[in-house]
């Protein structure tokens, strides 16, 4: 097990260069946001905006577009009940799940039309949909991000035995795809091919509904525009995800997910060197 330092954001946060347009950073696709769950979507989106992402979509249901875009007016909507697959391998990066409630359908689509070389992050309903239904993971470059009881769903390991990594990696291994597992709790892990690595940071300031979305979405916008340097951009987003929400807690009892990516471009900006 390796603990991660501060290090990672200087190794993949880079200044921009001059020669560069909304495209150099990363076309994401995010689906997800039944009219229930809004929410989870427009967090989503927030977070993969402020993080840097050069063009974000959110394929959700028409009710939450209004609200979408008053707060987030540079994102664009989709219709999530129309045919996404163009959508789909349009995109760089696709996250699929925050606030998907049970619209197995569109998890099965997304998992029909999405290609080899994409990066595909898998959150919240959706691992639960897999789960329950043991769906095959698509070839991708596929990133999953449950909590611990969506682990256990997922995997079998009980959240007492997931104290123990091994027992972790090996569930892991025995997927039909190998995925990078972020497996978020107090000091979330992160299971690459062959290593484990710990973030130092965080605590319980962050234990409110949307935290999830809000790390989701960073992680989509760090993988899409720090494409280079992958899987460390998945590092990169947990570290900075807990960082910020210590330097809000010297102030704030509860560090609101929205105020994380409030935070973001500031926070960001230190690094960029
Ligand atoms: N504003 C919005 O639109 C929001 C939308 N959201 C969306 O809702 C969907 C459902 O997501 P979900 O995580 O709330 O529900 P679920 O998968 O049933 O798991 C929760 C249960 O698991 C258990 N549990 C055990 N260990 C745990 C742990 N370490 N961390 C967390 N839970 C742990 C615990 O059980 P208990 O301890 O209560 O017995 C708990 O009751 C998902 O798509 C998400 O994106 C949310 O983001 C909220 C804001
Ligand atoms: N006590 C805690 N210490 C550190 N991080 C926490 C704590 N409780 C929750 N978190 C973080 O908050 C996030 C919760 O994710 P999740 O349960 O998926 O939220 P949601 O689905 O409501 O958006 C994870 O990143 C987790 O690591
Ligand atoms: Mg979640």
């Amino acid at each position: 097990m390796k603990k991660l330092t501060e290090d990672i954001l200087y190794q993949v946060i880079k200044k921009r260069p001059e020669q560069s347009h909304k495209a150099s950073y990363g076309r994401v696709l995010i689906i997800g946001g039944t009219q229930q769950f809004g929410g989870a979507v427009i967090m989503n989106a927030l977070a993969a905006v402020n993080a840097g992402a050069g063009l974000v979509s959110v394929a959700t249901d028409p009710s939450n577009f209004t609200a979408l875009h008053a707060h987030l007016p540079e994102a664009m909507v989709i219709d999530f009940n129309d045919d996404l697959t163009d959508d789909i391998q349009h995109a760089d990066v696709v996250l699929i799940g925050s606030g998907l409630g049970n619209r197995l359908d569109i998890v099965e689509a997304t998992f029909d039309a999405i290609m080899a070389r994409q990066i595909l992050i898998v959150d919240g309903s959706a691992l639960t949909l897999v789960a329950e239904n043991k769906l095959s993971w698509p070839q991708s470059q596929l990133i999953i991000t449950p909590h611990q009881m969506e682990w256990q769903r997922l995997s079998g390991v009980t959240i007492n035995e997931q104290a123990f990594e091994a027992f972790n990696m090996l569930a892991q291994q025995r997927m039909n795809v190998q995925p990078i597992l972020v497996l978020k709790q107090h000091h979330t892990q992160i299971y690459t091919l062959n290593q484990v690595f710990e973030i130092p940071n965080g605590g319980p300031y962050q234990a409110t509904g949307g935290m999830g979305d809000t790390l989701a979405g960073m992680i989509a916008g760090f993988t899409a525009q720090f494409m280079l340097s992958f899987p460390e951009s998945i590092m990169a987003a947990v570290y900075a995800h807990s960082a910020i929400a210590d330097e809000l807690s010297k102030n704030h009892y509860v560090t609101l997910p929205t105020k994380i990516s409030a935070a973001l471009p500031e926070f960001m900006s230190r690094y960029a060197k």
